[in-house]
């Protein structure tokens, strides 16, 4: 692979990721790192996702010293109990009728690595839902959205319709906190 004098790789499957890192035109490529994902409740919901995240940084940068390496991790975490992805419908069930009606948090731990220099922060974002119907629940979880998504919602879809109000970084919620990552990078001397 030709590499740019300075070449950012985003260590992340994410459809989202990658359409929020192509919104601010920075080239970048994708190499997906294959980490086992295991939610650690011992860990506070900061902690964890800037460990989950530097997991999938490191799972990469090694192969590429020279890049600056970008992984990242979201979960949803309602009184002190932390939502990753369901496994099946009654999952999803469970956990969206946990936040109707109510406040969670979106944390979102973001890793860059640049060989051995290692820059992990996070984003966190309070979202209300309204309350919801049971059939509502029902209905949206017939879209297929919740499988691949933390706290089984997707602010960004169809989920929109369930969500009241948020406080801080939207972007945050769909998966990367947009605006601090790029801070972040340039207090690393990367150029943007
Ligand atoms: C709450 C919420 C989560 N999500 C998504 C963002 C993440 O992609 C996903 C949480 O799973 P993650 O494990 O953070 O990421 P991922 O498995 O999609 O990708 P990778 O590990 O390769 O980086 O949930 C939304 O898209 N919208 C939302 O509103």
């Amino acid at each position: 692979m030709a590499l740019l004098k300075q070449h950012l790789i985003l260590a992340s499957g994410s459809p989202r990721r990658k359409e929020l890192l192509e919104n601010i035109n920075i080239p970048f490529t994708v190499i997906v790192s294959d980490v086992e994902e295991t939610l650690d409740n011992t860990l506070s919901p900061e902690k964890l996702v800037m460990s989950l995240a530097k997991q999938k940084a490191d799972a990469v940068a090694d192969r590429f010293p020279d890049s600056f390496v970008i992984g990242a991790d979201t979960i949803v975490a309602k009184n002190g109990q932390m939502l990753g992805k369901p496994h099946n419908e009654q999952e999803a069930y469970d956990m969206l009728s946990m936040l109707s009606g109510d406040t969670h948090e979106v944390f979102t731990g973001v890793c860059i690595r640049k060989n051995d220099v290692v820059n992990c922060f996070y984003g966190k974002t309070t979202v209300t839902f309204w309350a919801l119907s049971e059939q509502e629940i029902k209905q949206y979880i017939q879209t297929g959205e919740p499988f691949d998504k933390a706290g089984s919602y997707g602010i960004q879809k169809a989920g929109s319709v369930l969500v009241k109000e948020i406080a801080g970084d939207y972007f945050t919620v769909v998966g990367l906190p947009v605006s601090l990552t790029v801070r972040e990078l340039r207090k690393m001397n990367f150029s943007i």
